[in-house]
């Protein structure tokens, strides 16, 4: 459900503080964007602009006590900002799931992949276990890994990151999220795991119409996702713009050079071999 825009995520006015002993130190200051179905806006700037704090305080993950979260945050027209941790849970994988750097964290080490699995879908849906394991093992097949069965009786320590990162994304997969948050997702990935998670995202966008908030410092990936890129620079949003666009006609001085220095630095990943089938 949209709100009356047609947008599943609306940030305004985004202001995110932390308290150290010295006062309040922002680190996202004033953001704004917003989401519609099925589309991806990228966001990029160098490390430490604010990106993983912005997308943090979206999923109302930062610690309540130690940091401050101003402005609204509208998933499907409905305020996040300040809601019940307990609410939120129930919101967090099923509207609104991030998929991170290091997927190592996202699981605990002393459960195997199928019991985590399982029970997210358990938790989400109502379905029973045996339900929720068909659903689990037709995901993993669906991301092309081999031998789901086998696969949901191994611990996390037993696959491979990119292994680890695809069990996430057929975990969305499942749950079909409004919105995707994908913190560079294929940032510590080889090639081949690369690609693979940006078909596996590009898929969950077509197949579901889940709208992506895309962060990476590769511009070679936002410039094959994304519909729209912002660029983060000190805790702002400096510049906003269609991909083509911002590409092309770059208006900010920090834009330009982040784009300039693709030119000069080794980027991560050509971007023609990353071209989506
Ligand atoms: N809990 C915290 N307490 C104090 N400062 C923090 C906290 N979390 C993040 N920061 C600071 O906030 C700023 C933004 O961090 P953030 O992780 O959002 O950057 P980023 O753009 O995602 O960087 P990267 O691309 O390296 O992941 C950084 O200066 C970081 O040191």
């Amino acid at each position: 459900m949209s709100d009356k825009q047609g947008h599943v995520l609306q940030v305004s006015c985004l202001h995110v503080k932390v308290k150290t002993a010295h006062g309040h130190l922002s680190l996202v200051k004033g953001v704004e964007f917003a989401l519609k179905p099925g589309r991806v806006l990228g966001f990029v700037g160098e490390s430490g602009s604010g990106k993983s704090v912005t997308s943090l305080s979206i999923l109302q993950l930062l610690d309540r006590k130690s940091t401050v979260v101003e402005g609204s945050i509208q998933l499907n027209g409905r305020e996040l900002n300040g809601l019940h941790a307990e609410e939120m849970r129930r919101i967090r994988g099923k509207e609104i799931a991030l998929i991170m750097q290091n997927p190592m964290n996202a699981f605990s080490p002393v459960f195997t992949i199928g019991d985590q699995f399982v029970e997210t879908i358990r938790t989400h849906t109502g379905f029973g276990k045996k339900q929720a394991a068909e659903l689990a093992a037709d995901a993993l097949h669906d991301v092309n890994l081999p031998d789901p069965a086998a696969l949901m009786r191994r611990y996390p320590f037993e696959l491979s990151g990119g292994m680890l990162q695809r069990v996430m994304i057929a975990n969305a997969m499942c749950l079909q999220p409004s919105v995707l948050i994908a913190d560079e997702p294929t940032t510590a990935l080889d090639a081949a795991n690369q690609l693979q998670v940006l078909r596996q995202l590009e898929r969950i966008r077509s197949d579901y119409g889940t709208a992506i908030l895309l962060i990476s410092h590769d511009l070679g990936v936002i410039s094959e996702m994304a519909d729209e890129v912002a660029v983060m620079q000190q805790g702002r949003i400096v510049e906003k713009a269609d991909v083509f666009e911002l590409f092309d006609h770059p208006q900010h001085a920090y834009t330009k050079m982040l784009l300039d220095d693709r030119l000069t630095l080794p980027i991560h990943q050509p971007a023609q071999e990353l071209v989506l089938s």
